[in-house]
């Protein structure tokens, strides 16, 4: 990967800027890239375009508690709620999840409803338009891959790093079943 987003703000020292695409690698251990034509989707050209149901579908397997949901003008989104304790905790998650959006450059809508149910909303808003190869040696100028706004890999990255983010102390503890009569 050639080039450093200029767009995301700066690592911490300590931690160099690796974008991993190599398959297989864990979602948590991939980096959001810039998705706008101007700040470089091109040199991270597979990791901007816009996946397709069957596609988000596979990955839904990789960020458990996470589902996929189309909105009005059918783009894909994932989605996921908690319960938080306290509406307080339900902002103290959402400023858990914002410091990670800034590191990463790639921003969830976040949603807090009945006070304690925070939610997150997360699809890509960037439309990039990427040329794509036509034969393995022609470069089809006219022929463009429209990634429209959906879901990119950003999105399933942002996904697994906010599973991973701690928040157990956040969050309510689920109804303990009653025991059977
Ligand atoms: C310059 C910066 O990288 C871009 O504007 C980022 C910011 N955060 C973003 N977040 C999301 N969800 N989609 C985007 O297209 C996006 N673009």
């Amino acid at each position: 990967m050639s080039g450093e987003a200029s767009s995301h703000p700066p690592l911490p020292s300590h931690k160099p800027r690796v974008v991993s695409l190599a398959a297989g690698t864990a979602l948590t251990e991939k980096r959001c890239v810039p998705c706008e034509a101007d700040k470089g989707a091109l040199s991270y050209m597979g990791m901007c375009l816009t996946l397709d149901r069957p596609a988000a579908q596979r990955m839904l397997s990789e960020i458990p508690g996470w589902e996929l949901f189309e909105d009005a003008e059918q783009r894909l989104h994932l989605r996921r709620q908690w319960r938080t304790k306290t509406f307080v905790k339900a902002l103290e998650l959402c400023e858990r999840i914002g410091e990670v959006a800034e590191t990463e450059g790639h921003h969830p809508d976040l949603h807090v409803t009945g006070w304690n149910k925070p939610a997150v909303e997360l699809w890509t808003h960037a439309r990039v338009e990427l040329p794509c190869q036509q034969g393995w040696n022609k470069l089809a100028v006219e022929l463009w891959t429209h990634a429209r706004d959906g879901l990119t890999d950003n999105d399933f990255i942002m996904a697994a790093k906010i599973n991973e983010i701690p928040k157990e102390d956040l969050l309510r503890k689920p109804k303990k079943k009653l025991a059977e009569e």
